[in-house]
């Protein structure tokens, strides 16, 4: 006779196989639900990404799946890493005695051999840079020791005066990222030969940009108009213009080893930064109708000159430098070219299109602002639609499908026809809600 249980004298056996068939149902019912939520999780994912493909109108190929425990991209979660994409072989091995901008030691040169653990074939990723003649080189000060930073640093040609870290070129700073305009000498496979740099040798890379005046220099986004009015300013204005101000806060430190000699003004005016050739190329004039001239005359050269010369001639300066592996033709300002970009940032294949207004989004885009910003607006969306905003993809293959894009307070639904872009709805930004 099995034993009964003390407080409801039920027999303990068949309570005990009760428990475990329950037992049993329980393991099952949580497999069934952990599979429901992996399906539904898959579901879930797969849908999203059905909409944001719609939505793009554009597969992504290159893009890595996300994990499946990470419906949002990672960027996206904060989740931010970045990898060096390769690290400088230089000729300065310690802080002490490295130029404190690149300006200042032109023959300083450096290599940078992209890791192959980035890309399969490093060499692709530098198709095409060979059309330039200068890349921004983005890189960790990763010999800074100590992480610590301040808000305020002295910069030591300031002499002790403290400024906002913000607004120096100080390697003590949140995320310790320096930034350096160099030479982009030649290209060899894997390897971007540079000269002009101010970072020792192991420095980190993580990223390189080619320069282009047009969208990195502001004097090249004026008119030739402004661009005389402000070489004209008086010259105790100019003194106060950025331009001016840039050169002082380009060699700080608040670090007094890594200080070095002053004499180096000469040597300080950027070859990147044609005003400051102008004005080095007519320091001299007392005749401001004749400084008017000339620079007129050297803005519509640099306007106008599709003048092409070979790497060698454009960096006439570095005899020992060889044309790169792919010679290609620069255009350049007379004699001597401060930069040299690919052609097609200058000459697009894609050409600007003509932008219009339906008589109702002209008429919706007045309702909901007042004049004076509607103007504003409609003259940012021409901006927008004029330079063509779609991706290769969409130009292709999703030519009649309508694209939508907001401008600040404004949902604008346009579409494109050959040779222009047409704005067929304007309305207020509805509130989204915030994903969560
Ligand atoms: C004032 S910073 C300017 C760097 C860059 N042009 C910028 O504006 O971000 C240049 C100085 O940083 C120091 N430096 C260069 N490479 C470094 C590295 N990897 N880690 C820490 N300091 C570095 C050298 O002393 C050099 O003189």
């Amino acid at each position: 006779m099995s034993p009964l249980c003390d407080c409801c004298g039920d027999d303990i056996n068949k309570l005990n196989q009760q428990i475990s068939v329950m037992r049993k149902e329980i393991k099952n019912l949580r497999q069934m639900l952990d599979s429901a939520v992996r399906g539904h999780r898959k579901h879930m994912l797969s849908i999203q990404s059905a909409v944001t493909k719609m939505e793009l109108c554009e597969p992504d190929k290159d893009q890595t799946p996300p994990p499946a425990s990470s419906p949002q991209p990672a960027l996206e979660q904060g989740n931010i890493q970045t990898v060096p994409i390769g690290y400088i072989t230089s000729c300065f091995s310690v802080k002490n005695g490295t130029p404190r901008q690149p300006t200042i030691c032109g023959p300083s040169r450096a290599e940078l051999r992209i890791e192959q653990s980035v890309f399969n074939n490093p060499e692709h990723a530098l198709v095409g840079l060979e059309q330039y003649s200068h890349v921004w080189i983005i890189f960790l000060f990763h010999k800074n020791g100590h992480l610590s930073y301040k808000a305020k640093v002295k910069p030591p040609r300031l002499n002790g005066q403290r400024v906002g870290v913000y607004s120096t070129r100080s390697p003590h700073r949140p995320n310790a990222l320096g930034l350096t305009l160099a030479r982009l000498d030649k290209i060899v496979g894997d390897t971007i030969h540079l000269s002009n740099i101010d970072m020792i040798a192991g420095t980190p890379v993580l990223d390189i940009k080619p320069y282009i005046p047009e969208y990195d220099n502001p004097d090249s986004r004026m008119s030739s108009d402004e661009r005389v009015d402000i070489l004209n300013t008086p010259k105790d204005s100019a003194d106060q213009s950025g331009l001016k101000r840039e050169r002082r806060d380009d060699d700080d430190d608040d670090d007094d080893e890594d200080d070095f000699s002053r004499d180096n003004s000469e040597a300080d005016i950027s070859v990147a930064d044609p005003s400051q050739l102008v004005r080095a190329q007519f320091p001299l004039h007392k005749d401001l109708q004749g400084v008017l001239e000339g620079v007129k005359a050297y803005v519509t050269q640099q306007d106008h000159c599709q003048l092409t010369c070979s790497r060698e001639d454009t960096f006439s300066d570095s005899p020992k430098t060889k044309p790169p592996v792919a010679a290609v033709d620069h255009p350049c300002h007379g004699e001597e070219a401060h930069s040299a970009i690919a052609g097609w940032i200058r000459e697009p294949p894609v050409s600007s299109l003509e932008v219009r207004f339906t008589p109702q989004a002209e008429r919706e885009l007045a309702e909901f602002l007042p004049t004076n910003l509607s103007e504003e607006a409609a003259a940012a969306i021409r901006g927008v639609l004029s330079a063509d905003p779609r991706s290769v993809y969409r130009r292709t293959r999703c030519r009649d499908r309508l694209f939508f894009f907001t401008l600040d307070t404004a949902d604008i639904t346009c579409w494109f026809g050959q040779g222009f872009a047409e704005v067929l709805q304007v309305r207020p930004v509805e509130q989204h809600i915030a994903s969560v």
